[in-house]
């Protein structure tokens, strides 16, 4: 079946908004039955006013769930870990409740507290007190003990970076190796992901990179530079690196079948509801966006100190898009970047 071009004015014009809102720069990748296409905006350093590269590497946040999920889901397709097993099965007294399931931990629905909430409620203060920081996998889900439990078990999705900490916790014990080992050797070489790695506690982006600049709470005051960070309060939650490209290759060699057996995928996309608008949904360590013109698109969203992004790919892996914006702590430009999905995946609207 014939399906829209993507409507890169649409998407240029989303970019545009982002910085209108707020981004120093912005930029997006698309790929579909009709090759590539790429659109920029502003710059990727304020300072040296170096253009917005599409080649450039920059901090995905979330979009990190999708790997670790990735690569769970893989160890499970290999029978090393059950998807329905309490979580204490393989991490003994980690958590103080036997019922929550390792698939809790990669839908949400686990109860587990999101210790980000307090470590950034002030968010610059909250971002220098940590930048630097190296936090053991025990010590974020500590943070995450310390408060109440959102839910019971299974009971509603609440989002929470806490799981996707066990979910490395779960990934180093279960194969005696690090999560950077096993995104190496399970997504970034087979796929051949030349500009996507996973250097926690390293802070710097080598080679050719984008600067993030984090606003501040305070209306007015300068924006952070936040590109160097251990990335340590997320780790397999949130420090992947990666670039527009390598992104569109992960999220399509998902979605066409090289990465998980058909029975895992379908797990994976088996989706519950997220919110009332009943166009967004969350799988295993996956969002699903229902879009305007009936196409559904899977990925995930990332938010962290200096980077907005999205990467989404459709069922069949024929069309990807990811997009990203230098700024965060700034909800407009990233409703703004969003747009970037509707243009490319819709095509133009009818006249
Ligand atoms: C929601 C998003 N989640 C992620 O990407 C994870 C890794 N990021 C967060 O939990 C946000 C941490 C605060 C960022 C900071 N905000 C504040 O400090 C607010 N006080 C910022 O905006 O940079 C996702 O799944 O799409």
């Amino acid at each position: 079946p014939t399906v829209p071009a993507p409507d890169m004015d649409g998407v240029s014009a989303a970019l545009k908004a982002a910085m209108a809102n707020g981004a120093p720069g912005a930029m997006a990748r698309f790929t579909g039955p009709d090759g590539v296409r790429t659109r920029t905006a502003g710059v990727r350093d304020r300072v040296s006013g170096e253009a917005m590269d599409t080649r450039a590497r920059f901090r995905i946040g979330s979009v990190s769930k999708t790997f670790s999920s990735v690569v769970l889901l893989q160890l499970a397709d290999q029978g090393k870990v059950e998807l329905d097993a309490p979580v204490n099965r393989y991490l003994p007294g980690l958590l103080p409740d036997d019922r929550i399931t390792v698939r809790h931990l990669l839908t949400h629905r686990s109860g587990l507290a999101d210790y980000s909430d307090a470590m950034f409620a002030k968010t610059v203060p909250g971002f220098e007190a940590v930048r630097n920081r190296v936090f053991t996998y025990q010590e974020l889900v500590d943070l995450s003990l310390a408060e109440p439990r959102t839910t019971e078990p299974g009971a509603n999705y609440r989002y929470s970076n806490a799981n996707f900490v066990v979910v490395g916790m779960l990934i180093e014990k279960i194969t005696g190796t690090s999560a950077a080992e096993q995104y190496e050797q399970r997504i970034i070489k087979p796929l051949k992901l030349r500009n996507t790695s996973y250097v926690h506690p390293r802070t710097e982006i080598k080679g050719l990179h984008v600067r993030g600049y984090l606003h501040p709470d305070e209306a007015g005051a300068p924006l952070v530079d936040s590109t160097e960070q251990t990335g340590s309060w997320a780790q397999t939650a949130g420090a992947v690196i990666s670039n527009p490209a390598d992104l569109n290759t992960f999220t399509t060699a998902l979605m066409r079948g090289r990465l998980l057996s058909p029975h895992m995928l379908d797990a994976m996309t088996t989706v519950t509801p997220t919110d009332t608008t009943q166009t967004r949904f969350y799988g295993l360590g996956l969002r699903r966006y229902d879009l305007s013109c009936g196409t559904q698109v899977y990925g995930h969203t990332g938010t962290v100190q200096g980077f907005y992004t999205y990467a989404f790919a459709t069922r069949d892996g024929r069309r990807s898009l990811s997009a990203m914006a230098n700024a965060s702590n700034r909800g407009a430009v990233n409703t703004a970047l969003g747009g970037t999905l509707e243009a490319a995946f819709c095509g133009k609207k009818a006249p």
